[in-house]
């Protein structure tokens, strides 16, 4: 379970606080959905509990160790994995090599990398043809898929993604939250995503509405 703990940030100046007594937890299993305003501070909640920055005031414990005696890196290439926005695909490599070097770079083994690779990526929709193509050749949903599969195969227990049905049409959009759910449900991931979707809210089996500095739980 990843959890904050009287969790506060502000980036320059105290009296600018974005969120302050943030105690939220997220289990194993779930999709959460993570909801507010333009400009209230969901993607810098992403960015705490993803280590990339660090509390001003609280914590932020994953399975109750606290993410600095984890090591910031080290819970970032083990634990976590995220789905950017802009998909942040190497887009002169094909989709299989994207794949494949995220495999490499995590450390992950896999004794028939090849096949485990090509069958990964089929089982978002991305075929045998379009896993050699490169990256920017293939559509915005087709690279959100790569992307999602990148973020899956590393062995993480925890996916985060900030808005990642921004870009694409509402069917595309649906069927990758159907693939966030699968994830977690089926894989027993914690996944967080931020959004504005009002489908992904609905779908999601808990969501927090970030409003006035403080998370609320929507229901
Ligand atoms: N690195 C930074 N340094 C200083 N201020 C920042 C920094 N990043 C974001 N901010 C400010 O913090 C506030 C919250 O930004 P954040 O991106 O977390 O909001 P958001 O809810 O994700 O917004 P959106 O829905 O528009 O993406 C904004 O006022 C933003 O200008």
């Amino acid at each position: 379970m990843l959890e904050t703990k009287n969790l506060g940030f502000w980036y320059q100046n105290q009296a600018d606080t974005l969120f302050k007594e943030v105690n939220l937890q997220f289990e194993a299993g779930k999709m959460y959905a993570i909801l507010g305003k333009s400009g209230s501070g969901k993607t810098t909640f992403l960015s705490l509990i993803s280590a990339l920055e660090s509390p001003k005031e609280g914590e932020i414990l994953y399975n109750t160790e606290n993410l600095d005696k984890i090591g910031l890196t080290r819970f970032r290439r083990h634990h976590l994995a995220i789905v950017f926005q802009a998909y942040n695909l190497l887009t002169y490599m094909t989709a299989y090599q994207n794949v494949s070097s995220a495999l490499d770079i995590s450390g992950v083994k896999k004794e028939n990398k090849r096949t485990f690779i090509t069958e990964s990526l089929k089982s978002v929709g991305i075929t045998e043809d379009l896993c050699h193509k490169k990256v920017a050749q293939l559509s915005g949903g087709q690279q959100q898929r790569v992307a999602i599969v990148r973020a899956m195969i590393t062995g993480a227990d925890i996916i985060v993604a900030d808005e990642p049905t921004g870009n694409l049409d509402a069917e595309t959009g649906r069927e990758m939250i159907a693939l966030f759910e699968k994830i977690a449900h089926e894989q027993g991931k914690i996944v967080i995503l931020v959004t504005h979707d009002s489908d992904i809210a609905k779908r999601s089996d808990v969501t927090y509405e970030l409003k006035d500095k403080v998370f609320h739980v929507r229901s």
